[in-house]
């Protein structure tokens, strides 16, 4: 697959994706997003960061920027589609995704490295991982907290959208382990089709040995990366 990775002004993981993606021999170029989508794409990432300095709402400016026209296009051909940390921001504002992503319940912006139950094992991004595994993945956000209507809520339940829920290391689900007050624990929801992801953790942080040995994020996060191999 050819990864293309959208850089917007104020993005600061985008580079670390590319590395992430390249340690697991996927192709994977950064594309900045006044240049459009390169035909050859066949998966996008959206990357993390502060586009556009998180102003109004972090996420809402580059979610107009006209190359997510391109993205929603190829999302909705089935082109894997995964947004991370500002990318999810980035997603759920621009209708990828159910929901928003709201100030964290701290009001402070977080850093650590949190456990996740994989709730939809049959999708690209988990299916790496079974039903109920537990995995690590560092966060590190202030407008983390996903919200949604109770309505919309119980329809992305029933759909088996929630992909993955912050929870204990023994796979409890508890507001202590809720890092930043998101509805049901919601770490990571899919778009309409499930090969279309957002996700607050970052997956990119824990995949290369060397870094994850170095600070404790383990590699889980290859396995959710591997939805483009
Ligand atoms: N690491 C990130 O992508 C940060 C996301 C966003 N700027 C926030 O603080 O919520």
């Amino acid at each position: 697959m050819t990864v293309s990775i959208v850089r917007f002004g104020g993005s600061n993981c985008d580079r670390d994706a590319a590395l992430a993606l390249g340690s697991l021999d996927i192709d994977a170029e950064i594309v900045w997003h006044e240049d459009g989508l390169p035909e050859a794409t066949d998966g996008i990432v959206i990357p993390g960061g502060f586009s556009y300095g998180d102003y109004l709402r972090a996420g809402a400016m580059a979610a107009r920027s006209p190359i997510m026209d391109e993205v929603r296009a190829l999302a909705e051909d089935g082109v894997p589609v995964l947004g991370v940390c500002n990318g999810a921001q980035i997603g759920s504002e621009s209708g990828l995704t159910p929901g928003a992503f709201t100030t964290n319940r701290s009001a402070r912006f977080q850093c650590e490295h949190v456990h996740l139950r994989v709730e939809n094992a049959d999708t690209p991004f988990t299916s790496a991982f079974t039903e109920g595994e537990v995995i690590s993945l560092p966060i590190a956000h202030g407008e983390g907290r996903f919200e949604i209507e109770p309505r919309k809520l119980d329809a992305i339940r029933s759909d088996d959208r929630v992909l993955f829920r912050y929870c204990e290391a023994d796979g409890t689900v508890t507001d202590v382990a809720n890092p930043n007050g998101s509805t049901d624990n919601v770490a990571g929801v899919l778009g309409e089709r499930e090969t279309v992801a957002v996700l607050m953790p970052h997956p990119e942080r824990a995949t290369l040995d060397d870094i994850g040995a170095s600070n404790g994020a383990g590699t889980d996060g290859a396995g959710v990366l591997r939805a483009f191999e």
